[in-house]
Protein backbone atom coordinates (compact mmCIF):
# COMPACT_ATOMS: atom_id res chain seq x y z
CA UNK A 1 0.00 0.00 0.00
CA UNK A 2 1.82 2.93 -1.27
CA UNK A 3 1.06 6.45 0.03
CA UNK A 4 2.65 10.25 -1.77
CA UNK A 5 2.63 12.96 -0.05
CA UNK A 6 3.40 16.76 -1.07
CA UNK A 7 5.02 18.62 1.97
CA UNK A 8 7.22 17.02 4.55
CA UNK A 9 6.14 20.04 6.86
CA UNK A 10 4.74 20.19 10.28
CA UNK A 11 1.47 18.99 9.43
CA UNK A 12 2.99 16.66 6.46
CA UNK A 13 4.66 14.72 9.20
CA UNK A 14 3.31 15.32 12.51
CA UNK A 15 0.12 14.90 10.81
CA UNK A 16 -0.75 13.02 7.56
CA UNK A 17 2.71 11.29 7.18
CA UNK A 18 1.88 9.76 10.50
CA UNK A 19 -1.87 8.36 10.30
CA UNK A 20 -0.64 7.19 6.95
CA UNK A 21 2.14 5.33 8.37
CA UNK A 22 0.02 4.07 11.02
CA UNK A 23 -2.71 2.84 8.96
CA UNK A 24 0.03 0.89 6.89
CA UNK A 25 0.86 2.81 4.15
CA UNK A 26 4.82 3.38 2.85
CA UNK A 27 4.90 7.10 2.64
CA UNK A 28 7.01 9.12 0.34
CA UNK A 29 6.81 12.30 0.73
CA UNK A 30 7.45 14.92 -2.49
CA UNK A 31 8.94 18.25 -1.06
CA UNK A 32 11.54 20.70 -2.26
CA UNK A 33 13.44 21.14 1.02
CA UNK A 34 16.47 19.73 0.17
CA UNK A 35 17.68 18.70 3.83
CA UNK A 36 14.20 17.32 4.47
CA UNK A 37 14.39 15.18 1.69
CA UNK A 38 17.58 14.14 2.37
CA UNK A 39 17.27 12.88 5.94
CA UNK A 40 13.64 11.17 5.40
CA UNK A 41 15.10 8.80 2.45
CA UNK A 42 18.64 8.52 4.66
CA UNK A 43 16.95 7.81 8.16
CA UNK A 44 13.58 6.12 6.54
CA UNK A 45 11.91 7.31 9.31
CA UNK A 46 11.16 10.15 12.22
CA UNK A 47 9.93 11.20 15.90
CA UNK A 48 6.35 13.06 16.37
CA UNK A 49 6.27 14.02 19.84
CA UNK A 50 2.76 15.15 21.70
CA UNK A 51 2.36 18.75 23.41
CA UNK A 52 1.25 17.32 26.88
CA UNK A 53 2.65 16.58 30.07
CA UNK A 54 4.48 12.80 29.37
CA UNK A 55 5.94 14.56 26.02
CA UNK A 56 4.61 11.15 24.82
CA UNK A 57 6.08 10.24 21.27
CA UNK A 58 6.08 7.67 18.18
CA UNK A 59 8.43 7.05 16.11
CA UNK A 60 6.92 7.17 12.46
CA UNK A 61 8.59 4.37 10.03
CA UNK A 62 8.29 3.19 6.58
CA UNK A 63 8.85 6.65 5.04
CA UNK A 64 11.04 8.12 2.48
CA UNK A 65 11.12 11.09 0.03
CA UNK A 66 11.62 12.43 -3.39
CA UNK A 67 12.76 15.68 -4.60
CA UNK A 68 9.95 17.84 -5.59
CA UNK A 69 11.67 19.02 -8.62
CA UNK A 70 12.53 15.84 -10.36
CA UNK A 71 8.72 16.33 -11.72
CA UNK A 72 9.62 12.63 -14.01
CA UNK A 73 10.16 10.87 -10.56
CA UNK A 74 7.31 12.45 -8.93
CA UNK A 75 5.54 11.24 -11.50
CA UNK A 76 6.76 7.66 -11.25
CA UNK A 77 5.28 7.75 -7.68
CA UNK A 78 2.23 8.87 -8.56
CA UNK A 79 1.90 6.53 -11.14
CA UNK A 80 2.48 3.64 -8.75
CA UNK A 81 0.60 4.75 -5.57
CA UNK A 82 -2.76 3.79 -3.63
CA UNK A 83 -3.25 7.79 -2.80
CA UNK A 84 -2.10 11.20 -3.25
CA UNK A 85 -2.45 13.60 0.02
CA UNK A 86 -0.72 17.17 0.18
CA UNK A 87 -0.38 19.45 2.62
CA UNK A 88 2.00 22.45 0.98
CA UNK A 89 -0.51 25.42 1.69
CA UNK A 90 -3.11 25.95 -0.54
CA UNK A 91 -1.48 28.53 -2.46
CA UNK A 92 1.70 26.26 -3.72
CA UNK A 93 -1.14 23.91 -5.15
CA UNK A 94 -1.01 25.58 -8.63
CA UNK A 95 2.18 24.44 -8.49
CA UNK A 96 2.44 20.85 -7.68
CA UNK A 97 -0.59 20.38 -10.18
CA UNK A 98 1.92 19.66 -13.29
CA UNK A 99 3.76 16.71 -11.85
CA UNK A 100 0.16 15.58 -10.40
CA UNK A 101 -1.10 15.55 -14.02
CA UNK A 102 2.37 13.80 -15.03
CA UNK A 103 1.64 11.23 -12.29
CA UNK A 104 -2.10 10.41 -13.46
CA UNK A 105 -0.76 10.13 -17.34
CA UNK A 106 1.81 7.85 -16.79
CA UNK A 107 -0.60 5.86 -14.66
CA UNK A 108 -3.73 6.01 -17.31
CA UNK A 109 -1.38 4.58 -19.64
CA UNK A 110 -0.51 1.28 -17.68
CA UNK A 111 -3.88 0.55 -17.05
CA UNK A 112 -5.23 3.47 -14.10
CA UNK A 113 -5.97 1.89 -10.82
CA UNK A 114 -8.24 4.49 -8.85
CA UNK A 115 -6.68 6.85 -6.94
CA UNK A 116 -7.86 9.41 -4.54
CA UNK A 117 -5.89 12.79 -4.02
CA UNK A 118 -6.91 14.54 -1.01
CA UNK A 119 -5.64 17.97 -0.49
CA UNK A 120 -5.39 18.74 3.15
CA UNK A 121 -5.28 22.65 3.62
CA UNK A 122 -6.73 24.88 5.30
CA UNK A 123 -9.54 25.89 2.89
CA UNK A 124 -13.32 24.92 1.45
CA UNK A 125 -12.63 22.50 -1.42
CA UNK A 126 -9.21 22.15 -1.65
CA UNK A 127 -9.17 18.93 -3.26
CA UNK A 128 -11.25 20.50 -5.81
CA UNK A 129 -9.07 23.68 -6.47
CA UNK A 130 -6.14 20.67 -6.81
CA UNK A 131 -8.09 19.26 -9.57
CA UNK A 132 -8.82 22.52 -11.35
CA UNK A 133 -5.16 23.17 -11.48
CA UNK A 134 -4.08 19.29 -12.50
CA UNK A 135 -6.53 19.25 -15.10
CA UNK A 136 -5.47 22.56 -16.90
CA UNK A 137 -2.70 20.19 -17.33
CA UNK A 138 -4.53 17.26 -19.12
CA UNK A 139 -6.06 17.23 -22.54
CA UNK A 140 -9.30 16.67 -22.98
CA UNK A 141 -9.27 13.14 -23.89
CA UNK A 142 -6.92 12.53 -21.03
CA UNK A 143 -9.35 14.08 -18.31
CA UNK A 144 -12.36 12.36 -19.51
CA UNK A 145 -10.29 9.05 -18.85
CA UNK A 146 -9.16 10.67 -15.42
CA UNK A 147 -12.66 10.97 -14.83
CA UNK A 148 -13.42 7.10 -14.95
CA UNK A 149 -10.55 6.34 -11.99
CA UNK A 150 -8.91 9.62 -10.55
CA UNK A 151 -11.44 11.44 -7.25
CA UNK A 152 -10.47 14.02 -5.24
CA UNK A 153 -12.12 14.01 -2.31
CA UNK A 154 -12.57 17.45 -0.33
CA UNK A 155 -11.10 17.20 3.24
CA UNK A 156 -10.98 18.76 6.49
CA UNK A 157 -7.55 18.66 8.77
CA UNK A 158 -7.68 20.14 12.04
CA UNK A 159 -4.10 19.47 14.42
CA UNK A 160 -2.36 22.87 15.40
CA UNK A 161 1.40 22.06 14.42
CA UNK A 162 3.47 25.13 15.62
CA UNK A 163 6.84 26.36 13.53
CA UNK A 164 9.68 23.57 15.21
CA UNK A 165 13.16 24.42 16.59
CA UNK A 166 14.54 21.55 17.07
CA UNK A 167 18.29 20.11 16.71
CA UNK A 168 16.73 17.49 14.50
CA UNK A 169 15.34 18.87 11.57
CA UNK A 170 12.92 16.03 11.48
CA UNK A 171 11.04 15.73 14.69
CA UNK A 172 8.26 17.76 15.14
CA UNK A 173 6.02 18.44 18.19
CA UNK A 174 2.21 18.19 17.61
CA UNK A 175 -1.02 19.18 20.13
CA UNK A 176 -2.33 15.54 20.80
CA UNK A 177 -5.64 16.42 19.29
CA UNK A 178 -6.49 15.76 15.72
CA UNK A 179 -9.66 15.75 13.21
CA UNK A 180 -8.99 14.29 9.69
CA UNK A 181 -12.64 14.71 8.05
CA UNK A 182 -13.02 12.97 4.57
CA UNK A 183 -15.59 13.81 2.01
CA UNK A 184 -16.50 9.53 1.24
CA UNK A 185 -18.97 10.37 -1.42
CA UNK A 186 -16.41 11.36 -3.96
CA UNK A 187 -14.22 8.19 -3.05
CA UNK A 188 -14.96 4.96 -5.79
CA UNK A 189 -13.14 1.81 -5.23
CA UNK A 190 -11.59 0.00 -2.65
CA UNK A 191 -10.02 2.03 -0.52
CA UNK A 192 -7.34 1.41 2.29
CA UNK A 193 -9.33 3.60 4.65
CA UNK A 194 -6.85 5.45 6.66
CA UNK A 195 -7.35 4.60 10.55
CA UNK A 196 -8.37 8.04 12.42
CA UNK A 197 -9.82 9.84 9.63
CA UNK A 198 -13.60 10.52 10.09
CA UNK A 199 -15.54 9.82 6.63
CA UNK A 200 -18.84 11.44 5.88
CA UNK A 201 -21.04 12.06 3.08
CA UNK A 202 -21.28 16.05 3.30
CA UNK A 203 -17.77 17.37 3.91
CA UNK A 204 -19.09 21.63 4.22
CA UNK A 205 -20.66 21.51 7.87
CA UNK A 206 -17.48 19.90 8.74
CA UNK A 207 -15.14 22.14 6.94
CA UNK A 208 -17.16 25.19 7.35
CA UNK A 209 -17.78 25.06 11.10
CA UNK A 210 -13.72 24.17 11.67
CA UNK A 211 -12.46 26.54 9.57
CA UNK A 212 -14.88 29.44 11.01
CA UNK A 213 -14.16 28.24 14.58
CA UNK A 214 -10.85 27.38 14.97
CA UNK A 215 -8.92 29.14 12.46
CA UNK A 216 -11.16 32.46 12.93
CA UNK A 217 -10.81 32.70 16.30
CA UNK A 218 -6.63 31.60 16.04
CA UNK A 219 -6.35 34.30 13.69
CA UNK A 220 -7.96 36.79 15.72
CA UNK A 221 -6.15 35.80 18.50
CA UNK A 222 -2.97 36.23 16.18
CA UNK A 223 -4.10 39.84 14.64
CA UNK A 224 -5.11 41.37 17.76
CA UNK A 225 -2.22 39.90 19.54
CA UNK A 226 0.01 41.23 17.33
CA UNK A 227 -1.71 44.96 17.41
CA UNK A 228 -1.21 44.49 21.62
CA UNK A 229 2.51 43.65 20.97
CA UNK A 230 2.82 39.53 21.74
CA UNK A 231 4.71 37.71 20.32
CA UNK A 232 3.11 34.28 21.02
CA UNK A 233 -0.75 33.15 20.66
CA UNK A 234 -0.10 31.79 24.42
CA UNK A 235 0.60 35.32 25.98
CA UNK A 236 -1.90 36.44 24.07
CA UNK A 237 -4.54 34.54 25.06
CA UNK A 238 -3.53 35.72 28.73
CA UNK A 239 -4.70 39.24 28.23
CA UNK A 240 -8.79 39.78 28.77
CA UNK A 241 -9.22 41.99 25.95
CA UNK A 242 -7.58 39.63 23.31
CA UNK A 243 -9.93 36.73 24.84
CA UNK A 244 -12.76 38.57 24.43
CA UNK A 245 -12.36 39.56 20.88
CA UNK A 246 -11.61 36.27 19.72
CA UNK A 247 -14.91 34.79 21.75
CA UNK A 248 -17.16 37.34 20.58
CA UNK A 249 -15.81 36.51 16.67
CA UNK A 250 -16.77 32.61 18.18
CA UNK A 251 -20.15 33.72 18.99
CA UNK A 252 -20.65 35.43 15.65
CA UNK A 253 -19.51 32.78 13.50
CA UNK A 254 -21.26 30.40 15.53
CA UNK A 255 -24.66 31.82 15.81
CA UNK A 256 -24.16 31.74 12.09
CA UNK A 257 -22.97 28.12 11.97
CA UNK A 258 -25.53 26.77 14.31
CA UNK A 259 -28.60 28.43 12.02
CA UNK A 260 -26.99 27.42 9.16
CA UNK A 261 -26.27 24.03 9.69
CA UNK A 262 -28.91 23.00 12.68
CA UNK A 263 -26.08 22.52 14.92
CA UNK A 264 -26.86 21.75 18.47
CA UNK A 265 -26.00 25.40 20.40
CA UNK A 266 -24.83 23.85 23.39
CA UNK A 267 -22.46 21.55 21.64
CA UNK A 268 -21.18 24.07 19.71
CA UNK A 269 -20.65 26.48 22.68
CA UNK A 270 -18.59 23.07 23.94
CA UNK A 271 -16.78 22.61 20.74
CA UNK A 272 -15.54 26.43 21.04
CA UNK A 273 -14.43 26.30 25.13
CA UNK A 274 -12.60 22.92 23.59
CA UNK A 275 -10.80 24.79 21.12
CA UNK A 276 -9.85 27.69 23.48
CA UNK A 277 -8.08 25.20 25.77
CA UNK A 278 -6.29 23.82 22.49
CA UNK A 279 -5.04 27.58 21.80
CA UNK A 280 -3.54 27.60 25.19
CA UNK A 281 -2.23 24.54 25.53
CA UNK A 282 1.02 25.13 27.77
CA UNK A 283 3.15 22.84 25.82
CA UNK A 284 3.25 24.74 22.70
CA UNK A 285 4.77 28.08 21.81
CA UNK A 286 2.93 28.86 18.89
CA UNK A 287 4.34 32.08 17.05
CA UNK A 288 1.76 35.06 15.96
CA UNK A 289 3.77 35.33 13.06
CA UNK A 290 3.13 31.51 12.08
CA UNK A 291 -1.04 31.65 13.12
CA UNK A 292 -1.51 35.15 11.20
CA UNK A 293 0.74 34.57 8.56
CA UNK A 294 -0.38 34.99 4.74
CA UNK A 295 -2.93 37.91 5.64
CA UNK A 296 -4.46 38.49 2.32
CA UNK A 297 -5.30 34.87 1.83
CA UNK A 298 -7.09 35.30 5.31
CA UNK A 299 -8.65 38.03 4.50
CA UNK A 300 -10.26 37.13 1.10
CA UNK A 301 -13.66 36.16 0.19
CA UNK A 302 -13.99 32.47 0.80
CA UNK A 303 -11.76 32.20 3.91
CA UNK A 304 -12.22 32.33 7.45
CA UNK A 305 -13.02 36.25 8.10
CA UNK A 306 -14.38 37.65 5.51
CA UNK A 307 -16.91 34.42 5.01
CA UNK A 308 -18.13 33.70 8.02
CA UNK A 309 -18.57 37.47 8.42
CA UNK A 310 -20.94 37.73 5.16
CA UNK A 311 -22.65 34.58 6.10
CA UNK A 312 -24.16 36.01 9.70
CA UNK A 313 -24.61 39.67 7.61
CA UNK A 314 -26.92 37.89 5.54
CA UNK A 315 -28.39 36.26 8.51
CA UNK A 316 -28.99 39.50 9.93
CA UNK A 317 -26.38 38.35 12.56
CA UNK A 318 -24.76 41.66 13.95
CA UNK A 319 -20.50 40.85 13.11
CA UNK A 320 -18.74 44.36 15.09
CA UNK A 321 -16.01 41.70 16.38
CA UNK A 322 -15.94 39.72 12.94
CA UNK A 323 -15.54 43.37 11.63
CA UNK A 324 -12.84 44.43 13.30
CA UNK A 325 -10.63 41.08 13.21
CA UNK A 326 -10.62 42.15 9.33
CA UNK A 327 -9.88 45.57 10.28
CA UNK A 328 -6.41 44.29 12.52
CA UNK A 329 -5.43 41.69 9.65
CA UNK A 330 -4.86 44.70 7.70
CA UNK A 331 -3.19 45.99 10.16
CA UNK A 332 -0.77 42.77 10.29
CA UNK A 333 2.14 44.98 9.25
CA UNK A 334 5.20 41.69 9.72
CA UNK A 335 7.67 42.24 7.04
CA UNK A 336 9.18 38.87 7.09
CA UNK A 337 5.86 38.05 5.64
CA UNK A 338 5.62 38.53 1.97
CA UNK A 339 1.77 38.63 2.00
CA UNK A 340 1.71 41.26 4.59
CA UNK A 341 3.90 43.18 3.28
CA UNK A 342 2.43 43.46 -0.37
CA UNK A 343 -1.03 44.51 1.74
CA UNK A 344 1.18 47.14 3.83
CA UNK A 345 2.32 48.56 0.49
CA UNK A 346 -1.17 48.11 -1.32
CA UNK A 347 -2.73 50.23 1.55
CA UNK A 348 0.24 53.10 1.87
CA UNK A 349 -0.24 53.59 -2.03
CA UNK A 350 -4.33 53.36 -2.81
CA UNK A 351 -5.27 53.70 0.77
CA UNK A 352 -8.04 51.05 3.08
CA UNK A 353 -10.94 51.39 1.38
CA UNK A 354 -9.47 50.48 -2.01
CA UNK A 355 -7.15 47.47 -0.41
CA UNK A 356 -10.85 46.07 1.08
CA UNK A 357 -12.41 46.34 -2.14
CA UNK A 358 -9.47 44.69 -3.99
CA UNK A 359 -8.57 42.23 -1.26
CA UNK A 360 -11.94 41.11 0.47
CA UNK A 361 -13.92 41.64 -2.59
CA UNK A 362 -16.88 43.56 -0.56
CA UNK A 363 -17.72 46.41 -2.67
CA UNK A 364 -17.71 49.97 -1.17
CA UNK A 365 -21.43 50.43 -1.22
CA UNK A 366 -21.18 47.52 1.14
CA UNK A 367 -22.42 47.46 4.87
CA UNK A 368 -19.52 45.65 5.94
CA UNK A 369 -17.15 47.42 4.22
CA UNK A 370 -18.00 50.09 5.83
CA UNK A 371 -18.05 48.74 9.45
CA UNK A 372 -14.18 47.38 8.62
CA UNK A 373 -13.49 50.87 7.72
CA UNK A 374 -15.02 52.58 10.33
CA UNK A 375 -12.86 49.70 13.18
CA UNK A 376 -9.49 49.90 10.54
CA UNK A 377 -9.61 54.04 11.66
CA UNK A 378 -10.45 53.10 15.64
CA UNK A 379 -7.37 50.55 15.79
CA UNK A 380 -5.36 52.56 14.11
CA UNK A 381 -6.12 55.94 16.52
CA UNK A 382 -5.48 53.42 19.06
CA UNK A 383 -2.35 51.92 17.89
CA UNK A 384 -0.83 55.66 17.72
CA UNK A 385 -2.06 56.63 21.01
CA UNK A 386 -0.66 53.57 22.81
CA UNK A 387 2.64 54.46 20.96
CA UNK A 388 2.75 58.05 21.80
CA UNK A 389 3.02 56.95 25.19
N1 LIG B 1 0.53 23.79 10.89
C1 LIG B 1 -0.72 23.59 11.22
O1 LIG B 1 -1.05 23.58 12.41
C2 LIG B 1 -1.77 23.34 10.21
C3 LIG B 1 -1.59 23.59 8.89
N2 LIG B 1 -2.60 23.29 8.01
C4 LIG B 1 -2.41 23.48 6.59
O2 LIG B 1 -1.45 22.53 6.13
C5 LIG B 1 -0.73 23.07 5.04
C6 LIG B 1 0.75 22.98 5.36
O3 LIG B 1 1.02 23.76 6.51
P1 LIG B 1 2.31 23.52 7.39
O4 LIG B 1 2.63 22.08 7.44
O5 LIG B 1 2.11 24.25 8.65
O6 LIG B 1 3.41 24.28 6.51
P2 LIG B 1 4.96 23.95 6.39
O7 LIG B 1 5.57 25.17 5.81
O8 LIG B 1 5.49 23.42 7.66
O9 LIG B 1 5.01 22.77 5.31
C7 LIG B 1 4.82 22.95 3.95
C8 LIG B 1 5.84 22.08 3.23
O10 LIG B 1 5.54 22.14 1.85
C9 LIG B 1 6.78 22.17 1.16
N3 LIG B 1 6.60 22.70 -0.19
C10 LIG B 1 6.50 23.98 -0.60
N4 LIG B 1 6.38 24.04 -1.94
C11 LIG B 1 6.40 22.77 -2.38
C12 LIG B 1 6.34 22.18 -3.66
N5 LIG B 1 6.24 22.92 -4.77
N6 LIG B 1 6.41 20.83 -3.76
C13 LIG B 1 6.52 20.07 -2.64
N7 LIG B 1 6.59 20.58 -1.40
C14 LIG B 1 6.53 21.90 -1.27
C15 LIG B 1 7.66 23.04 2.04
O11 LIG B 1 9.03 22.87 1.73
C16 LIG B 1 7.28 22.55 3.41
O12 LIG B 1 8.10 21.50 3.85
C17 LIG B 1 -1.25 24.51 4.88
O13 LIG B 1 -2.26 24.52 3.91
C18 LIG B 1 -1.85 24.83 6.24
O14 LIG B 1 -2.87 25.80 6.15
C19 LIG B 1 -3.78 22.75 8.40
C20 LIG B 1 -4.01 22.48 9.70
C21 LIG B 1 -3.02 22.75 10.70
O1 LIG C 1 -2.15 27.36 8.13
P1 LIG C 1 -2.85 28.68 7.92
O2 LIG C 1 -4.09 28.58 7.12
O3 LIG C 1 -1.96 29.78 7.51
O4 LIG C 1 -3.33 29.14 9.34
C1 LIG C 1 -2.78 28.76 10.50
C2 LIG C 1 -3.87 27.95 11.08
O5 LIG C 1 -3.71 26.57 10.87
C3 LIG C 1 -3.64 25.93 12.07
O6 LIG C 1 -2.30 25.62 12.19
C4 LIG C 1 -4.41 24.69 12.31
O7 LIG C 1 -5.60 24.57 11.69
C5 LIG C 1 -4.09 26.87 13.08
O8 LIG C 1 -3.10 26.83 14.02
C6 LIG C 1 -4.16 28.20 12.43
O9 LIG C 1 -5.45 28.67 12.61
Amino acid sequence: MKAVHFGAGNIGRGFIGLLLSKSGYEVTFVDVNDTLVELLRNKGQYKVTLANEQADSVIVENVTAIDGKNTALVAEAIADADIVTTAVGVSVLKHIAGAIAEGIALRLSNGGRPLPIIACENAIGGSTQLKHHVYEHLSEAMKVQADQTVVFPDAAVDRIVPLQQHDDPLLVTVEPFFEWTVDRSAIRGDFHKIHGVHYVDQLLPYIERKLFTVNTGHCIAAYQGFLSGYETIQQAMKDPAVIAEVKGALLESGAMLVKTYSFDEASHQQYIEQILERFINPYLTDEIIRVGRSPIRKISPNDRLVKPALMAYKLDIPVPHLTRAIAAALLFDEGSDPESAELQTYIREHGVHAAIEKFTELSSDHPLHAQISTEYAKLTEQRSQASAK
